[in-house]
């Protein structure tokens, strides 16, 4: 089974209520190990990128990320087409009772197009690598004016085994209320989908903006790397 099919196979009407309850989707098993293992080694390639991020120099925490260049790998390009689809109306729904006016294109060459329009030409998805005492600063992937809500990462080194520590959280930033921590452990291969600014929440007068931030605690020991894709493209 290729990844399209494995994708176009999970259970999104799962997935949508888990968005829209918690603001994030744990889906398991995503990338097979030889496939997080070459993305891995692939690391080290001088070509396919096109940005290295040493984030202790800009704060961002302790660790480096490296953007790919168009053309994506094929991997990373089928995930964005075949995830986008099906997570466009859970976007789509929560602009609509939010009462803001913008709506997403259904495909992910409408999403593309319009970034480009907008002069967000670049290539957001990610690889990110961190060593002993590495972490990931909270933080929203906001690049330009045309932002998707939601993105997802694919943990591609076993927690236990190649890492420790290195736990994915979300703080979930609620009007007039104390914040809430979530903390996610993804194994080798799993994705998980999470919002990347606000969602809307039902409260007694109404749909409410939650605001949300990710990011990576401390790894305490070993080596962990990840596949970040994001959907809108960068200015
Ligand atoms: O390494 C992680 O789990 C977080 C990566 C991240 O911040 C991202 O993909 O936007
Ligand atoms: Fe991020």
């Amino acid at each position: 089974m290729d990844i399209q099919q494995k994708i176009a196979k999970l259970d999104w009407a799962a997935i949508t209520q888990s968005m829209n309850d918690k603001g994030y989707a744990s889906i398991p098993g995503v990338l097979l190990s030889e496939v997080c293992d070459e993305l891995i080694a692939n690391y080290s390639s001088p070509d396919i990128y096109r940005k290295t991020i040493v984030m202790e120099h800009h704060g961002y925490g302790q660790g480096q990320y490296k953007y790919f260049n168009y053309p994506l790998p094929p991997i990373v390009q089928q995930l964005r087409e075949a995830v986008y689809p099906n997570i466009a109306p859970i976007a789509n729904s929560w602009m609509q009772v939010l009462g803001i006016d913008t709506r997403f294109p259904e495909s992910f060459a409408g999403l593309n197009e319009l970034c480009h329009q907008h002069n967000q030409l670049r290539p957001t998805p990610l690889i990110l690598k961190y060593q002993q005492g590495g972490y990931n600063a909270l933080h929203q992937d906001l690049y330009g004016d045309i932002y998707f809500p939601m993105q997802l990462v694919i943990c591609l080194s076993e927690p236990g085994e190649d890492f420790d520590g290195g736990e994915f959280v979300l703080v979930e930033q609620r009007p007039r209320m104390q914040s809430r921590p979530m903390v996610l452990t993804p194994r080798k291969g799993d994705m998980l989908l999470f919002t990347t600014n606000f969602r809307p929440v039902m409260g007694s007068r109404g749909y409410y903006r939650v605001n949300m931030r990710h990011g990576v605690s401390e790894v305490t020991k070993g080596e962990r790397y990840t596949l970040g894709i994001i959907f809108h493209d960068a200015a």
